[in-house]
């Protein structure tokens, strides 16, 4: 039977790293994913297509909302079909892991079983995030592994070691940056998962006070480039609630039009840098998270476009953002690849 690895995480945690190092840390394990996002941009799916053995894409919705015990058993059905090894499902920030453990567990699909549940904590918003967020600890109560990710941005992690063990006595706490965990914590080439264990009726009961219910979302997109400058006065003064930004933005400054992926965290901003993937037309891309943002929002970052000259330097303002081993890499020597159907 081939099991299914529950993974999940309040917003911004690192759930999607992980994955993408589980991917590349593989080694000749067959891994199946599915991939459920907010907003109508599957910003998580983009993030690992390319790299995984078999993928079903959920967008726009809470796979524990929109999906009954019956749409579940179809997905792990179609991957099932697939030779794997594993499945892990990537649930999306908001998601209420145990609605989703339940309708795991309620499976009929004889070749797939329930594999565990990975909860990744954001070291460095973890204990704003419990207080803001109390439901989130019935979470941390039934994970089976909790991952301590962003280690590198806190000077200690002791008190917040004491914190989680308030909620959950038992499971291994692994203290990691950048999701890097060892993939034979949540999967063994035979897999047998170490992490599954037995849950009680009542560890799977209430989905009532569900994090999504008081968060939303507005997702921008558009083909016209992004003015830099004007971007990133949007970015210092995020409008009040926005939690979450992700996304790929599209500059068309020379030297700079490759894809410029962002995340924001709370305070947290980072820009990271590739090129297009083949195929695909440049565009701004943006899934926004939060509690009742200002409606207005959409239109500020439409007047965010590239309508006037922009300066190369005006870039400066965006690449100090740039993880430093993008930074370090020679912009694109070339303009964007348009889809050849499309140009
Ligand atoms: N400094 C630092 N940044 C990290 C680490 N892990 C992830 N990040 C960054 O945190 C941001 C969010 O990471 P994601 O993996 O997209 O988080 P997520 O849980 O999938 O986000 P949602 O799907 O929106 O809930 C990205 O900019 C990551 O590069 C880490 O250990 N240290």
């Amino acid at each position: 039977m081939i099991p299914v690895v529950l993974l999940t995480g309040f917003l911004g945690s690192g759930k999607t790293t992980l994955l993408n190092h589980l991917l590349s840390s593989a080694r000749g394990t067959r891994i199946g994913v599915i991939v459920n996002d907010f907003g109508q941009v599957n910003v998580d799916a983009m993030a690992v297509a390319g790299q995984v053995d078999s993928m079903i894409s959920l967008g726009d919705g809470c796979l524990c909302c929109v999906a009954d015990t019956s749409d579940i058993d179809e997905m792990l059905g179609k991957l099932a079909g697939a030779k794997l090894d594993v499945i892990v499902i990537e649930a999306s920030g908001l998601a209420d892991p145990q609605s989703m453990v339940r309708k795991l567990l309620a499976s009929t699909d004889t070749r797939v079983r329930y594999g565990g549940l990975v909860t990744v904590l954001d070291a460095v918003e973890f204990a704003g995030t419990h207080d803001q967020h109390p439901e989130l600890a019935k979470a941390l109560k039934i994970a089976d592994l909790l991952v301590l990710n962003k280690t590198d941005r806190v000077e200690s992690i002791t008190d917040l070691v004491g914190l989680v063990r308030t909620h959950n006595g038992e499971a291994p706490i692994v203290p990691v940056t950048h999701g890097r965990v060892d993939p034979e914590l949540l999967f063994d080439r035979a897999p047998e998962l170490p992490v599954a264990r037995q849950l009680t009726f009542d560890d799977l009961t209430d989905h009532s006070d569900h994090a999504h219910a008081v968060y939303d979302t507005v997702t921008f997109t558009s083909a016209e480039p992004m003015h830099p400058v004007l971007l990133m006065d949007f970015m210092d003064n995020r409008p009040a609630g926005l939690y979450r930004i992700k996304g790929f933005v599209y500059f068309a400054v020379p030297g700079h039009t490759d894809r410029f992926g962002i995340h924001t965290v709370g305070n947290y901003l980072r820009f990271h840098r590739s090129p297009w993937p083949r195929g695909t037309r440049p565009e701004t891309q943006l899934v926004l998270i939060g509690k009742d943002i200002d409606p207005a929002t959409a239109d500020w970052l439409e007047a965010c476009q590239q309508t006037g000259p922009v300066e190369v330097d005006d870039m400066l303002w965006v690449t100090r953002y740039l993880d430093s081993v993008d930074a370090l890499h020679e912009p694109a020597q070339q303009g964007p690849q348009p889809d050849e159907d499309q140009a």
